[in-house]
């Protein structure tokens, strides 16, 4: 009986009987009701968030990051230069900057904050009597945890059976597994010491037992000591990093082009004021502060979206390299095949026949007992267990959870490195090993077998063989195969399990049929068209898996099983895995996923590799990108992983892979539209400081900043936005070194769009200014005859340069596609940006207070006429650069 209200302390190392009285108590835990009610009066297991920074910290974080700074000391010296509007302007710069950097940020962080509700805690619990699963934040005290392997444990418990092993670093930061056992001697001095406690954020590595929780959320061990941030950590990605760099390099070729301009001003002609407005300008213009936090939201939005694909990326970082990926390493119960094991042939007895036989009997009864799943209910356990059990219900022997662990003397649980489990179990008082398991593994263990009429009889070699035939054809046709065992034990219990699995009696072998995902033939076609290589590494048979795998595509070229691995020198394996075949790792032990990945790593192939056990989570950690099965899976695995798959679906992996691709792509093409728009503004100073003041400038600084602020920052954005281009999945991986700035992007952004556009916009403004009747040299300052025609020529440069952004835009949709590929509509998000920069262009040169502050005049209708084929222009002759990559492509050597 469970009595609601507050719970009075209770000693964890005390008696048992006493804590579980204190805990108002019991080994059938509470009751739902109880536990609901507990919920609600003492609040939900979680830690309180601390360290959530503010918000007006990181505003002002924004305001003070060294290119911020750079720009204060900008707007610092036009103030004592003189230049109260391009102070003012700069203010305006650095605080849109800030507000759109924070905002940026901001939904980033959310983004990936969001990804904790893809990836719940959960916790095995008995409440009324049943096992349920819940929320670990809706643990209470008084609740009977079930610990297994894998599992993270969420609150701080005494342990009342069982035995297991836990990894304490997450307390001690040793990461050594120590044993706590419910029936230890409690003698340590510290309660962390204790081997009868668990503590929260602790992880059970081996074992399984219950335990009832006396501590939760705050009062926790960990939530005394750690003044944990629940913040999820944002890192810095290597694409950040490497962008970072650039932005520093690009603001200190800034400065210098400032400085430089100084003198060159001064010689021709500028006072030194006037040069020193312009220096700043310069400077202003080209200092790229926007770039980081557009490509930080770009890379969340991206593991949003994968995120909803069903791929869970637990690093910002991870999208990039994910998308960089060469050669994945795959499971294949769950993650190739639907993990809907099924019993379709049974064989048994002497020849294994099929016929129904005593043997047949035996097996049925030895699978029921050699087992920890449980049918009832909520199915849980083994998928391979459980399609055993429902075979024998079908067979009618059903036996009930409870008498079967009652009766159960010893479990030797499945093992992966010995590929069998068995169990010692008393049956009508007969005491019986039952064992189930790899063929391999079992058949030499047995000596015996049943005929038909259920008498044990030796098994002979001719048998034996008849037997491993049997085994080969199912394999053949990729069933899973158990070979299943059994013996009675008369002298007591055996004392460990080398000698309970010894002499035994072959009662059968079963064949279970996981059908392979229907989406993952496609998933394994798109693999191989994107220049992706994808092995198998399987505790399974070779045959088996070997046919699954060809049955979805994958081009076997061989099987290695797990002892030809072992004996497989490091270099033999380099050269194995350094061409493009495609192999399957059958029988492999969990640390044969870390060897694979070493040697892969070795050959410079960016790995991704799956896994779901405690012993698959040092080759998740070693691989590029470790990917976890969420359903299926560990938590110690989804602890250890970068991505988390929760449809654990290996096309799901490949959906990442090109999402990844894509972010990158994204990135990519922002960055060559601002660094395109660099040339167009820096030409005009050049030409005016080359020809010595003979040309006027024909751009004046406030322009510039407009062009900056206003009209490219949406485009810019929308870029990162884009959908993924035509051939994107036909292309082979990036190499691990390539950049995310390349000597073609350059040359694209600086030759190509920047070097036209820059071309194009000096013939408006020439254009203007002839027609006025100005020569070379002619005045054109305020109070000259030509000064309207030049402040008109200023605007058309001005126009000229946000024209040709149009075509700049249109152009970086695509790396190597056309743009009819992609559909000119496709990108709603920049027409929206466009329409908005042609808008704000417009206010600028003909809204009388705003010509007054940018120094716009209106300008005539044929110089906008004029301007009409520029952004053709700029977006034909990068479109015919493309062309021409592709067709060299084409021609060229694949
Ligand atoms: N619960 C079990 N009891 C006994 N033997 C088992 C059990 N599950 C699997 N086996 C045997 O061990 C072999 C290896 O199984 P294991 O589960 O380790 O493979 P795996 O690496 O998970 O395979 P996959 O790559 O297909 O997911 C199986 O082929 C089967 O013969």
């Amino acid at each position: 009986m469970t009595v609601s209200g507050t719970v009075e302390s209770a000693d964890p190392r005390g008696p048992v009987a006493t804590l579980l009285r204190d805990l108002r108590s019991g080994a059938e835990g509470l009751s739902v009701r109880e536990a609901q009610r507990r919920l609600h009066v003492h609040g939900p297991n979680e830690l309180p968030r601390r360290g959530t920074r503010r918000w007006w910290k990181e505003l002002v974080r924004q305001f003070t990051h060294p290119l911020a700074l750079l720009l204060w000391a900008a707007a610092v010296l036009a103030v004592v230069s003189g230049a109260t509007p391009l102070s003012i302007a700069i203010l305006v710069v650095i605080v849109l900057n800030a507000v759109l950097a924070f905002v940026q940020e901001r939904h980033a962080e959310h983004a990936v904050e969001a990804l904790g509700q893809y990836l719940p805690q959960r916790a095995w619990v008995i409440r009324g009597g049943h096992r349920h699963q819940v929320p670990a934040r809706e643990l209470v005290r008084g609740d009977v945890l079930l610990i297994d392997e894998g599992d993270r444990i969420s609150a701080d418990a005494r342990l009342l059976s069982g035995s297991i092993e836990v990894d304490m670093s997450a307390l001690t930061g040793e990461s050594v597994s120590v044993p706590r056992g419910a029936d230890f001697v409690d003698d340590a001095s510290r309660a962390l010491d204790s081997p009868v406690l668990v503590f929260s954020g602790t992880v059970c590595t081996a074992g399984s037992a219950r335990a009832v929780v006396h501590s939760t959320g705050a009062r926790t061990e960990i939530g005394r000591i750690a003044a944990l941030s629940e913040r999820v950590h944002v890192d810095e990605s290597p694409l950040e990093r490497q962008v970072r760099r650039v932005a520093w390099l690009i603001a200190a070729v800034a400065v210098a082009a400032g400085v430089a301009f100084l003198p060159l001003g001064l010689v021709a002609g500028l006072t030194l004021s006037t040069a020193f407005v312009f220096a700043i300008g310069l400077l202003v213009a080209n200092v790229p502060e926007g770039l980081l936090p557009t490509i930080t939201l770009a890379l969340a939005v991206g593991v949003r979206s994968m995120a909803k694909r069903g791929a869970v990326v637990k690093r910002l970082s991870a999208v990039e390299t994910l998308g960089a990926t060469t050669v994945i390493c795959t499971d294949k119960t769950g993650t190739l095949t639907a993990n809907s094991m099924r019993v379709v042939t049974v064989r048994s007895g002497l020849g294994l026949c099929s016929t129904e036989s005593p043997a047949e009997h035996a097996l049925v009864a030895a699978v029921v007992r050699c087992s920890t799943a449980d049918l009832a209910g909520e199915a849980v356990g083994d998928p391979t267990e459980l399609a055993l059990l429902a075979h024998a219900r079908n067979a009618g022997t059903d036996l009930d959870t409870e008498t079967r662990d009652r009766e159960r003397l010893a479990l030797y649980r499945f093992d992966p490195r010995l590929k069998r489990m068995s169990t010692v179990d008393s049956v009508g008082g007969v005491v019986r090993v039952h064992v189930k398991g790899a063929p391999e593994e079992v058949l030499p263990r047995c000596v015996t077998t049943l005929d038909e009429a259920g008498t044990e009889v030796p098994l002979s070699e001719h048998e034996r063989a008849s037997a491993e035939r049997v085994v080969e054809e199912m394999t053949a046709r990729g069933l899973r195969v158990l070979a299943v065992a059994h013996r009675v034990w008369t002298r007591g219990t055996p004392q460990d399990r080398e000698q309970a699995e010894r002499d035994l009696c072959l009662l059968g072998v079963v064949g279970l049929l996981d059908p392979p995902r229907p989406e993952v033939a496609a998933a394994v076609k798109a693999c191989h068209e994107a220049g992706v290589t994808v092995h198998v590494v399987t505790g399974d048979n070779g045959r088996t898996a070997a046919e699954i795998a060809r049955q979805v595509g994958i081009r076997v070229a061989r099987v290695i099983d797990g002892e030809e691995l072992d004996a497989l020198p490091d270099r033999e394996l380099d050269r194995l895995l350094g061409g493009d075949a495609e192999i399957v790792f059958s029988r492999a032990a969990p640390e044969a996923k870390l060897r694979i990945a070493d040697a892969l790593r070795h050959n410079g192939e960016v790995v991704a590799m799956t896994g779901d056990g405690v012993n698959d989570a040092p080759a998740l950690r070693r691989a590029d990108i470790g990917v976890a099965m969420g359903v299926s899976g560990t938590d110690v695995a989804r602890e250890a992983a970068t991505v988390v798959l929760t449809d654990d679906n290996f096309a799901t992996i490949v959906a990442g892979v090109r999402e990844g691709r894509r972010v990158f792509d994204n990135v990519r093409k922002f960055v060559l539209y601002i660094f395109a728009h660099a040339v167009p503004e820096v030409v005009p100073f050049l030409l005016f400081a080359l020809s010595g003041g003979v040309i006027p400038l024909p751009l004046t600084v406030l322009q510039i900043l407009a062009i900056d602020l206003g009209t490219e920052t949406l485009p810019a954005l929308a870029l990162g936005r884009e959908p993924a281009e035509p051939g994107l999945m036909t292309r082979s991986p990036r190499s691990r070194t390539e950049g995310v700035i390349t000597k073609r992007l350059l040359w694209r952004a600086w030759a190509v769009m920047g070097g036209v556009s820059a071309l194009l916009v000096l013939v408006p403004f020439f254009a203007v200014l002839l027609n006025a009747g100005w020569r070379p040299g002619a005045p054109v300052g305020e109070g000259s005859e030509l000064h309207h025609a030049y402040l008109q020529a200023t605007t058309a440069t001005f126009v000229g340069i946000v024209v040709c952004q149009l075509g700049t835009a249109f152009a970086a949709r695509t790396e190597r596609a056309s743009l009819w590929s992609v559909g000119l509509t496709s990108n709603r998000l920049l027409l929206a940006g466009i329409a908005f920069e042609v808008a704000f262009t417009a206010a600028l040169v003909y809204l009388p207070p705003l010509q007054q502050v940018f120094g716009t005049a209106a300008l005539p209708l044929w110089v906008l006429l004029l301007m009409v084929p520029f952004p053709l222009i700029v977006w034909g002759v990068d479109e015919l650069s493309r062309w021409r990559l592709r067709h060299k492509r084409n021609a060229g050597p694949s």
